[in-house]
């Protein structure tokens, strides 16, 4: 029973979810929201059900909107008094809407991040890890949706950078990435509008194919329980489950 207290943004469905699940089976506690309200709700009841009135908690909240982000985490502590785990998910893609797309998966999961190591540098016993999930988007180019890439490849370039600092080594805080290829949720449905070549985008997917979401939650557990996962990304497809292999520049 691993007993921690972990908080995750965008589960009301999809990998949020499975991630939270996959948490509550280890015997943590999780607080998630999302934007969608209905759904966390009703996901909420059927996790409650499954896993214990007082172990898993809904709470509605947009990650673009600072003020309601911040009320969120602090509604967390309040309820659960620590945060050890924070899986910064919530996530869109659409090319059409890039501003919002890079506000949702960059700004907020810096934003994220920033109020996790805040709080885990703070608190008294110290310590905690930071899951930004990323995507294979992360670490190569994607012709047919540019602006998710772009923030994909953000969210790795700010927690390889924060990964290693001194602070962050000095309290114990972890920061890490999860890169999945194509995954069987509602992100990738209904897209023809929302990519540069629908066409292409397809025959991408059908060359990759598409996990379900158990193999990426098996990604998920595997990162969060190596002690050596602080500034990695790991890749997630039908194949391969290691971490990426930078090549940055020796100066
Ligand atoms: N499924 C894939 O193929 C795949 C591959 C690589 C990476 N990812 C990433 O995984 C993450 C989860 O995506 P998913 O596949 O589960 O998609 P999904 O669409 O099923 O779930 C995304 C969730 O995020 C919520 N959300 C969106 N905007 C939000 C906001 N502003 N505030 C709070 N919640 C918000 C949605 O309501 C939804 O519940 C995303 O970051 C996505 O980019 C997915
Ligand atoms: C049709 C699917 C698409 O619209 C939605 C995708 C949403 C999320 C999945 C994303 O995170 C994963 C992307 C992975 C890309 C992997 C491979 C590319 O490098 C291949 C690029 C080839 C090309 O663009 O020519």
């Amino acid at each position: 029973m691993s007993g921690k207290v972990a908080v995750v943004t965008g589960a009301a469905r999809g990998l949020g979810r499975a991630f939270t699940e996959a948490l509550l089976k280890r015997g943590d506690k999780v607080c998630f929201c999302d934007v969608d309200v209905q759904q966390g709700k009703q996901t909420e009841n059927e996790l409650k059900k499954n896993f214990g009135d007082d172990n898993v908690q809904f709470l509605p909240c947009d990650v673009r909107k600072d003020e309601e982000f911040k009320d969120f985490f602090n509604r967390v502590i309040q309820k659960y008094n620590t945060v050890d785990i924070m899986v910064n998910n919530a996530g869109i893609m659409n090319e059409n809407q890039w501003r919002t797309t890079i506000d949702i998966n960059l700004t907020a999961v810096i934003h994220g991040s920033l109020l996790a190591m805040n709080h885990m540098k703070n608190k008294s016993t110290g310590g905690g890890l930071i899951v930004n999930v990323s995507s294979l988007a992360g670490v190569m180019p994607v012709s047919f949706c540019p602006a998710y890439t772009a923030s994909k490849h953000g969210v790795i370039a700010f927690s390889r950078s924060w990964a290693l600092h001194p602070e962050l080594k000095k309290n114990r805080i972890k920061i890490t990435c999860l890169c999945p290829s194509f995954a069987d949720t509602d992100i990738i449905k209904g897209t023809d509008d929302k990519v540069h070549g629908p066409k292409l985008a397809r025959m991408v997917m059908k060359q990759y194919g598409l996990m379900v979401t158990d193999r990426v939650t098996e990604a998920f557990l595997r990162v969060l329980d190596d002690a050596d996962n602080n500034g990695k990304a790991m890749m997630v497809t039908p194949k391969i489950m290691d971490y990426h292999t930078f090549h940055d520049p020796k100066l």
